[in-house]
């Protein structure tokens, strides 16, 4: 396994509040990596700290082989980043904003008219190159700053929450830019969100609070050691399932006539469903939820 981030036992101190706590990871060349976790919790300060925009206060923070603190125009060649705030400058073109990013980076001049074309078309944007960026949705500003992030060819793409404050539909469209540089360009993508379905798409997530990781691994791994799927049931006969229900050991909650159901024992559920089917109103089963598996570590919901 080649990592392409390794952080070992980093904190992140303010005057005397420490905002990132003793904090260990590693992060596979090629992998979407999602940090996770409520305002806060120290995402944006791992981040910033990993893209040499804040010093740590202790700990050793490697990106590509080199250490952070010590190789800072390295690693600046090696990463794109998009923060969470716009950084567009809305009164120029699309294309003057990608320019004036190759001066910055030093893209050679003989291809930065190359560049600029291919990373308009990875995010689909090659027709509003010449267009103001004031004049573009939300969406399409997003993306503008994804392709600006890529214009030197960096390995490993820094994304702080990438898609807050954009509606669903654009979110998504978003992240379908995302997995496709993921996918056929292996550019190792690095992201903080506090949205449980985005950290889902990735093959490690690492779940913060206070500072602190509380949980690391695939999101399906996580959800299996700490979540339990629930089944819904409402009957017009809820004392019969009452005692159906304890009769086969099962868990549950009840909320009126509906019954909220551990499912752990899909033999016992099953059991319960044909012997009941003719009393059943409504039924529905719901998968446990990277959320699930924060309530279950912390005792709370992400969003609070
Ligand atoms: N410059 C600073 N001075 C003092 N405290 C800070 C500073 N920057 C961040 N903090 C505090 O450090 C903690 C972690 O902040 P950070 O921005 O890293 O969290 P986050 O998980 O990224 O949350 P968000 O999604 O709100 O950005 C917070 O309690 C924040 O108030």
């Amino acid at each position: 396994m080649n990592n392409i981030i390794t952080v070992k036992n980093f904190t992140k101190t303010y005057g005397t509040f420490k905002a990132v706590d003793n904090v260990s990871f590693e992060v596979e060349s090629g992998s979407i990596f999602a940090f996770l976790g409520p305002n806060g919790a120290g995402k944006s300060t791992t981040i910033n700290t990993l893209c040499t925009i804040l010093d740590k206060t202790s700990g050793t923070l490697m990106i590509d082989g080199k250490e952070i603190g010590q190789n800072k125009d390295y690693i600046r060649s090696v990463i794109g980043v998009v923060f969470q705030e716009q950084t567009l400058d809305v009164k120029m073109t699309v294309e003057e904003n990608l320019k004036m990013h190759c001066h910055f980076y030093r893209v050679a001049k003989s291809v930065i008219n190359e560049r600029i074309d291919f990373v308009l078309h990875l995010v689909d944007l090659t027709k509003w190159k010449k267009a103001m960026v004031n004049s573009l949705s939300g969406g399409m500003k997003r993306r503008v700053e994804i392709a600006r992030s890529l214009l030197h060819l960096p390995k490993v793409l820094f994304l702080d929450e990438p898609t807050t404050g954009l509606d669903p539909q654009t979110r998504a469209n978003i992240w379908d830019y995302i997995v496709k540089l993921q996918k056929e360009k292996g550019i190792t993508i690095f992201l903080t969100t506090h949205y449980m379905d985005e950290a889902e798409i990735s093959d490690k997530v690492a779940v913060m609070d206070y500072g602190k990781i509380i949980a690391f691994d695939h999101p399906a791994v996580l959800k299996k050691q700490y979540t339990r799927d629930k089944a819904m049931i409402s009957s017009i006969v809820p004392e019969q399932l009452n005692d159906l229900l304890l009769q086969h050991d099962l868990t549950y909650a009840k909320e009126n006539n509906r019954f909220i159901i551990e499912v752990n024992d899909l033999s016992k559920l099953t059991a319960i469903i044909s012997e009941h089917q003719l009393s059943i109103t409504d039924m529905e089963v719901r998968k446990g939820t990277l959320n699930d598996v924060f309530l279950e570590i912390t005792g709370k919901n992400i969003r609070e």
